[in-house]
């Protein structure tokens, strides 16, 4: 697979997550179906999510990728086929906490808790240390924020707070449904150093958005899907080939004119 030049913006390190562990915990997807009804959600879809890189999960609202995403991670039974992380299905992983880390919507926090009240719930649950909170939010910059009630929080915030969450467990593995959602420019810019560093530290990470353009700048691989199927699978680079660059190729890609 090709891989895209790499535009290595470190302003913003994962040193305080701790190295990572040597670990190329890849995402494989083989032949995965869902149907729901007559309505197939994803049909016969197939692709590789390498470790040390970003790769976007991109398509049109409608086109499978959350359910895709869900699938992976063990919450929808899959009708064909299978979605595979370090070889395993999610239900199989000895330590999942320590092998992924997922956001998948940035709204089901208790409004009443304080930040670093849910992430002590959450880290108990996953059987992490507590003394990883303080690292999360350091990293995600809610320190200051961290005693407020989460009902106070912008969206921007919850999106912080998910990743705080989603970081805990110290995850070989990313998996972010539309990280960038909420998030003001200066915020766009801190999710980018904060995912390639997460990248650069060997991680694999897979965003996925339903717009190119918030995802250009930061992603190196690109999948894409339409009405559930694989569309495009590659680099950045591979999908501007052609008249119009990137938004007309994915606009190509996707249907619409
Ligand atoms: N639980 C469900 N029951 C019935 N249909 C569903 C269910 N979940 C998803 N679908 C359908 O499956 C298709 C894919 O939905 P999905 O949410 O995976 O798309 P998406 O790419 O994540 O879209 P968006 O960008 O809008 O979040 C849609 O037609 C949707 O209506």
């Amino acid at each position: 697979m090709a891989v895209a030049g790499k535009s290595r913006s470190r302003a913003t390190p994962a040193r305080a997550l701790g190295a990572h562990r040597g670990l190329m915990t890849e995402i494989v997807v083989r032949q995965l179906g869902k149907n729901y009804g007559r309505v197939a959600a994803v049909r016969d879809l197939s692709f590789d999510v390498p470790s040390g890189q970003i790769t976007a999960f991109l398509g049109p609202n409608g086109a499978g990728k959350t359910t895709t995403l869900r699938m992976l991670l063990g919450l929808v039974r899959p009708t064909t086929g299978e979605a595979l992380l370090d070889g395993q299905r999610y239900e199989q992983l000895a330590a999942p906490q320590r092998t992924v880390g997922a956001v998948l919507e940035a709204t089901g926090f208790h409004p009443g808790r304080r930040a670093r009240e849910h992430l002590r719930i959450a880290a108990r649950l996953a059987g992490v240390g507590a003394g990883r909170i303080d690292v999360v939010l350091e990293e995600v910059g809610l320190t200051d924020a961290a005693g407020r009630r989460v009902g106070g929080y912008s969206l921007g915030m919850r999106q912080r707070l998910g990743l705080a969450t989603s970081l805990l467990g110290d995850p070989a593995v990313l998996v972010l449904d539309e990280p960038a959602n909420g998030l003001d420019p200066a915020g766009m810019a801190w999710l980018r150093a904060l995912l390639r560093a997460l990248a650069d530290d060997g991680r694999t990470v897979l965003i996925s958005s339903h717009v190119l353009s918030e995802v250009a700048q930061t992603v190196d691989h690109v999948v894409v899907v339409h009405e559930g199927a694989l569309r495009f699978d590659g680099s950045l680079p591979e999908l501007a080939e052609g008249d119009g660059g990137l938004e007309a190729a994915f606009l190509r890609l996707t249907g619409a004119r």
